[in-house]
Formats: structure tokens, sequence, C-alpha cells
């Protein structure tokens, strides 16, 4: 640990709390149409698309996991904080469901905070995991203003992709996975690193337009999934021993209109392919995802399963960080090093992987609206 960082990460003043700012899901099956017309109101999702997602709801009875792991996670950080003596109140708001992140603001404002450090249960840049938060929040500002709150200020921590403590548990999470294979597949397993796929447009205006993840294919959305990507790899060929194990990133759970071109490969197209390659097997590991919600237990347990039971490929699925202590621990840590930047002390920002530490404070032109432009809050 370098000396900069030591001395400076004593405290969080000048923060008062953290907000623990989320998706958000159904909770039960009375809640599944209405959430996903929250999810959806203004976006061009088609009605079919709709209608296809609300049955993977209704599968699991109308239950998404995503609210009981935010509590969790909630309950792992406010452990975590008191631990370390770091005297922080912690909340939670979701963008789709309730709680919603204005109750919660309004909440946190009745209590006396006003100075907020925002972790967004997203990890990378881009529109949906980024922007799309802070236009969120830019519009519950706006409401509490009007309540009589103009003074509440929102600072959103950094990107966390390529944090230790979000990288070192999927590579724990790989290996293990690999150890449920049968043995004679594992030395041959190939890994497929999934994430959300975005629209292609999206994913090319990622990032900040000075970003050094920018000026290359794919925008920021991919190169930080490619960096967690080769990062995981390598760890793993290390772990295991077996050098040349093919990896690739692919993409899921797409949406939007056909006609639109989203990110690809899509999973089960790539276990088909994989299959026909002669993979022995694959470990798909959802380096997209901070837990193990719907996009998870449907897109990969259920229909990627299934697809490779089709095809008779043995595959495993990694676990997602959830509320692994390194990964609370990471969360305490960029909120010490953020509240130490904001008091002007020089701190040492912890970043694997090439790209190195993401800016903490989001440029006006980062990560546009691909509809119209709107007010985002958390911004220079
Ligand atoms: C990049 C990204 C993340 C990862 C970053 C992050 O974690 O934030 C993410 C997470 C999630 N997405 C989720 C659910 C949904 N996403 C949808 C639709 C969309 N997602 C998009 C992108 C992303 N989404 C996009 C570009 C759309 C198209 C419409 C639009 O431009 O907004 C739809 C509509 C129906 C459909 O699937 O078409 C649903 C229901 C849930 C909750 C799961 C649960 O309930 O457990 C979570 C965590
Ligand atoms: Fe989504």
């Amino acid at each position: 640990m370098s000396d900069a960082r030591k001395p400076s990460l004593t405290g969080a003043a000048p923060y008062d709390a953290l907000l623990l700012l989320s998706f958000g899901g159904p909770e039960a099956p009375e809640d599944v149409v209405p959430f996903l017309e929250n999810v959806t109101r203004g976006r061009g999702i088609p009605q079919q698309r709709l209608k296809e997602v609300g049955k993977h709801y209704f599968l699991f009875g109308g239950v998404s996991p995503i609210n009981e792991q935010n509590r969790q996670l909630l309950a792992a950080l406010r452990k975590d904080f008191a631990e370390h003596g770091l005297d922080l109140p912690v909340y939670w708001g979701n963008r789709n469901w309730a709680p919603y992140l204005v109750d919660t603001l309004r909440e946190m404002a009745a209590d006396g905070h006003r100075r907020i450090a925002v972790l967004a249960t997203s990890a990378y840049a881009g529109y949906s995991g980024c922007r799309q938060y802070r236009e969120n929040l830019a519009d519950a500002l706006a409401t509490l203003a009007e309540e009589g709150h103009p003074e509440l200020r929102v600072d959103k921590l950094r990107h966390f992709y390529n944090h230790p403590g979000f990288v070192e548990p999927m590579i724990d999470a790989t290996v293990a996975a690999l150890a449920e294979l049968p043995a004679e597949v594992r030395a041959g397993a190939r890994l497929a690193f999934t994430t959300h796929s975005i629209p292609d447009a999206m994913a090319e205006t990622s990032g900040a337009p000075d970003d050094p993840a920018r000026g290359r294919p794919g925008g920021a959305y991919v190169a930080q999934h490619l960096d967690v990507a080769q990062l995981i790899a390598e760890a793993v060929a290390e772990r295991t021993g077996v050098a040349d194990r093919p990896w690739e990133l692919v993409f899921q759970s797409r949406s939007g209109a056909p006609h639109i071109p989203w990110l690809e490969p899509d999973i089960c197209d790539h276990l088909e392919a994989q299959h026909a390659d002669g993979a022995p097997a694959v470990v798909m590991v959802p380096i997209g995802f901070v837990s193990d919600h719907m996009e998870v237990k449907y897109d990969l347990d259920t229909e990627a399963v299934a697809k490779a039971a089709d095809l008779g490929l043995p595959v495993a699925r990694a676990a997602t960080v959830g509320a692994d202590p390194r990964f609370t621990a990471a969360v305490r840590e960029l909120v010490l090093e953020r509240a130490a930047t904001e008091r002007g002390e020089p701190v040492a920002r912890c970043a694997l992987g090439a790209l190195g530490p993401s800016h903490d404070v989001c440029a006006v032109a980062c990560c546009p609206n691909p509809r119209a432009p709107r007010p985002a809050a958390a911004e220079r």
C-alpha cells in the first residue's frame, strides 16, 4: 500500500452517508407488469419482448432475486463499515422498484444528510449502467429541491470494474466453476465471459470522450469488459496450470427491436459455435453483473443451460460477487478514497489491468443518452 494512501484513508468527511443505488425488481406476481412498465417507459421495447420477459419473472413466482441480494449487500456494507470504525450510514434506493430512489433521498434529507456518496450496482461505463443512474439522481434531486431541500449533493463513486475487490472474487468463482465440471473436460473447458448486450451505438459512445478506453472500436463498455476478462483469464491460467485456455467476451439479455444492432455474439449462439468447434465444456462467467439476479438466473441458468443440455455440452456458471467481503471492503475503500480526494488530499487509486482507475467525475458528454439529452447529476 503506498504512503500516499494510508494516512488519507481516515474518514468519510465530507460525506455524511452512502447511498446504494440499484435497479430494483418485482417481489410478487402483481409487481411484474408495473415493474416492466417502469423499466421500459419511453424506451421503445417491443410488446412481444415485454411479454417474454414477464414470463421469465413468472417462472420464478414473480419475484426477482435482486432486491434480496441488495438487502444482503446493504447489511454486509453496514457490518464492514462498523467493523472498520467507519461511522457512515448506508441507505438503499432503486431506479425501477421500491424502495424508490426519490423516497430514499427524501428519508436521507429528513435524517439530516446533505453530502452523499453514491455506489451504483453497475461496474462499467455506459448509458444504462452509469448515465441513466445519474439522470435518475438529477430527477430525484429536482423533486427534493422543490420540497425544500436544494442543498443536497450527490457524488457517484468511480466505476469499480477493475478494482481488485471486484475482480478477485470472480477469479475464485471461475476456478470453483471449473471444478464443478467433470474432471475429464476440465482442462479443455473454455471461458465465456458474459455481460448485458446493449445497442452497438450505445457501446460506441460509452465512456468519457477523453477516456483512454475510447478511440478504439467498442468504446469503453467493451474495452472495460475485455480488460476484466483478460485479468481473470490470466489468473485462472496461473491457478489451473492451463496456459492456453480459449476465452471470449459474449453477450446476453438482448432486448430492443430486431433491426437495431446490439452487441453479439449471444451466449446461446456462442455455446452452439463452441460445441461445433469441438469445445469439451464451457464455463460462463457473468462479469457484467454484481449479483445473481434475473438476467443471471434466467438468461444463463435457465436458457443457456437448457441450450447446453440440448447440445450435450457440459457447462458451469461462475458465481457473481454478491456480498463478498472483498467487495464490501472495496466499497469502503472507494468511499474513503473519494472522500480524501474531495478534501484535497493525495490518494492512490487501486486498479488492476491495462486501463487504470476510472475518473471520479463524469464529463457532461459521458455515455450520452441515446434518445434525448436530459439533465444528469454528478458531472462536471
Ligand atoms: C447494461 C445493462 C445492465 C447491467 C448494468 C446494471 O446492472 O445496471 C442491465 C442490468 C439489469 N437489467 C435488468 C432488467 C431489465 N433490463 C431491461 C432492458 C434493458 N437493459 C439494458 C441494459 C442493461 N441492463 C438495456 C440497454 C435495455 C433496453 C431498454 C433500455 O434501454 O433501458 C428490461 C426490459 C425488458 C427486456 O429485457 O427487454 C429489464 C426487465 C435488471 C434487473 C434484473 C432482475 O430483475 O433481477 C438488471 C440488473
Ligand atoms: Fe437491463
